[in-house]
């Protein structure tokens, strides 16, 4: 009794850091939440960390495991970590706010997105989601910016001949056909090369030109990282081992078309699960055509909701501003005790899973211990800014900047710039007459029919028949974050204040893309050490961890987040999923135990006939 009345508490504490709409009415679900909590425990497991991996462990265990008793201890006193969306007020005229992320923006529904396409449907958000089609500018049109300009990255809706004249004459694509053409005939390595950098592997199959230009652009739009540190075995396992079983990478790609792709047995395991999963059809025919999605209220939609599923499940006991001190296993080995700040006396549980950075983690270990692989991690500056004048940009996703851009060009050391007015439409998208399509009839039929259709400049559809906007000011803006940092800031003793952050990132967008005015709307988020990267040796790292806690912890102590095998919002579902299955099986895993599993099956070339889709 005493336990139920305090996770109510604390969750709905948790939950009032959130919106006040948001809150579960009394009614939901308080007979699931009585019974539960009234029945004997099949598990006691605790979850360390409520962003968005402790949150999605917890959902799946309480969907999975619903007579397990789980507890989720978060030190913050918000939950959702880097995901969090929030409003700010637009002065002037049209008035009204418009949503700032500071972190991650928008998802995809494909590979481990398909675990964030379930809880759209599982969490009834389809009604909330902006889907961006993939034939719109935000999915086909994306830049690098080199050297003193944005260039449009090749993409098959352009055409060969533009594609052509593109590559022939900028110089970002600098002797991309030859090196192309020369890679088939280099040398494998040696197959005792167990690993080397993402630069290396690259410059020596085609060349310095490609990793510099292109290929670092690319690694700061997903680890904000260095190409000459980051790992070619753990971020590019396909082509580093084709270069060795095929003889290139090129090779490899064009075995793969013939023969179909080869995958992880594992790999293959849940893409049968998700095919079996009983999906609504409208859901599954719109996301066929997505290219990313978000929701009205942002991605924090995602954290508010499942904040709430986890409430109405009533077997969830959210404990916010309750840091966990230390961690044991227990003397009889078949639990663990977990010890908060808040309290002396350990609390003890069967399972824990530790959702935390390597470096909380191992801050908990029991002294002389590790529990998870020293990971490095960078720092990442979003500096979000509103401009009420419309098109300051072209139209697409945004741009990179690569390496080899020339300091002079960018001093700031930015990363990159996103145009988030491409994905994330304002009320004024929803005036019909600026639409690009005529024939209402034919836009109502096709919305109907749950198929996607191009309205703006941007693509949208919406399940319901009144277009989901995330921004409420009334006339059509501009929306971009830069991104400054990274591995730029590594070893730095302290970063750059708000206003420096403010300062740097106009005088990026003033030279880059000639915006000289003053924006009507900003927030500068220093976000510290959230993207880990995976250093040469990562893989290797991670078997010895696994091993390490294997063999001390015998299932007990399971680890998930985006710091073993992807560094994305869906890596972080997936590596809850995987966490929950493991426990569920009651195998004696560890969360790393697919590292390095190397089973492979071949997947069928797959043609998709649109026409025929159902
Ligand atoms: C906010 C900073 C982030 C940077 N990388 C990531 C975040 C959250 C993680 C990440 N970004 C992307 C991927 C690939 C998978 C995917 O969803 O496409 C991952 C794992 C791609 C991506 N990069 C940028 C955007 C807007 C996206 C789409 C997903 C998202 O919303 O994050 C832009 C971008 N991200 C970073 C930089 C420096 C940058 C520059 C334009 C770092």
């Amino acid at each position: 009794m005493l336990r139920r009345r305090h996770g109510l508490s604390t969750a709905a504490t948790a939950l009032r850091s959130l919106a006040p709409s948001k809150l579960p009415p009394s009614t939901l679900s308080e007979n699931a939440r009585r019974h539960a909590s009234n029945a004997s425990h099949s598990h006691d497991i605790a979850v360390l960390g409520a962003g968005i991996t402790g949150l999605a462990t917890a959902y799946f265990l309480s969907k999975q495991l619903p007579r397990a008793k789980i507890t989720l201890y978060e030190s913050a006193p918000r939950i959702g970590g880097w995901l969090d969306s929030s409003r700010v007020d637009v002065p002037g005229e049209g008035g009204g706010n418009v949503l700032f992320e500071k972190g991650p923006r928008t998802l995809r529904p494909a590979q481990n997105g398909v675990l964030a396409a379930m809880l759209i449907q599982e969490l009834g958000l389809e009604n909330e989601t902006i889907f961006t089609q993939n034939t719109s500018p935000a999915a086909t049109n994306r830049f690098l910016f080199y050297p003193d300009r944005l260039v449009k990255m090749p993409h098959p809706s352009y055409g060969f001949w533009e594609n052509f004249q593109n590559i022939w004459s900028e110089p970002v694509f600098d002797r991309i056909l030859p090196s192309l053409f020369w890679e088939v005939w280099k040398d494998p390595r040696d197959e005792s090369v167990r690993d080397e950098s993402i630069g290396d592997f690259f410059e020596r199959r085609f060349s310095r030109t490609v990793v510099e230009r292109i290929l670092s652009g690319m690694i700061h739009g997903i680890y904000a990282g260095d190409v000459y540190k980051l790992s070619a075995r753990s971020l590019f396992p396909r082509p580093f081992r084709d270069e060795v079983t095929h003889g290139g990478v090129i090779q490899g790609a064009a075995k793969a078309r013939t023969e179909g792709l080869e995958t992880t047995k594992r790999e293959m395991e849940f893409l049968n699960e998700m095919k079996a999963y009983k999906w609504d059809a409208r859901l599954r025919r719109v996301l066929r055509d997505t290219s990313v999605f978000t929701f009205r209220d942002g991605l924090g939609m995602l954290v508010d909701r499942l904040a709430r599923s986890l409430w109405e499940a009533g077997n969830v006991d959210i404990q916010t501003s309750t840091p966990v001190k230390a961690l044991k296993l227990a003397d009889d080995k078949t639990g663990v005790e977990v010890t908060t700040f808040k309290s002396p006396d350990p609390v003890r549980h069967d399972t824990v899973v530790s959702a935390l950075s390597p470096a909380h983690l191992n801050a908990l270990a029991p002294p002389n211990t590790t529990l998870a692989p020293d990971t490095p991690s960078v720092t990442v500056m979003t500096v979000n800014l509103y401009y009420s004048q419309p098109n300051m940009h072209p139209p697409g996703f945004g741009y990179l900047i690569p390496l080899a851009t020339p300091f002079e060009e960018n001093p700031e050391r930015a990363l990159g710039v996103v145009f988030d007015t491409a994905y994330s439409p304002s009320e004024a998208d929803t005036d019909t007459s600026q639409w690009n399509i005529n024939d209402m009839e034919q836009l109502t039929r096709e919305r109907e029919a749950g198929r996607m259709i191009n309205v703006n400049d941007f693509a949208w559809h919406n399940f319901p028949s009144k277009p989901v906007v995330q921004d409420t000011v009334h006339a059509r803006g501009t929306k971009v974050t830069v991104m400054l940092g990274g591995h730029w800031w590594d070893g730095w003793p302290a970063y750059p204040s708000e206003k420096e952050g403010l300062e740097m990132a106009r005088s990026v967008l003033s030279r880059q893309l000639l915006i000289h005015q003053q924006p009507q709307a900003w927030s500068v988020n220093l976000q510290k050490d959230c993207i880990p990267q995976y250093t040469v040796g990562h893989d290797e790292r991670l078997k010895q961890a696994h091993a390490g806690l294997a063999r001390q912890y015998q299932g007990r102590l399971r680890v998930a987040g985006n710091w073993m095998k992807g560094v994305g919002v869906n890596d972080c579902l997936r590596s809850a999923w995987d966490v929950v299955k493991g426990i569920r099986e009651g195998t004696d895993g560890t969360g790393l135990e697919h590292v390095g599993n190397e089973e492979y099956v071949k997947l069928k070339p797959v043609r998709v006939d649109r026409g025929k889709e159902e």
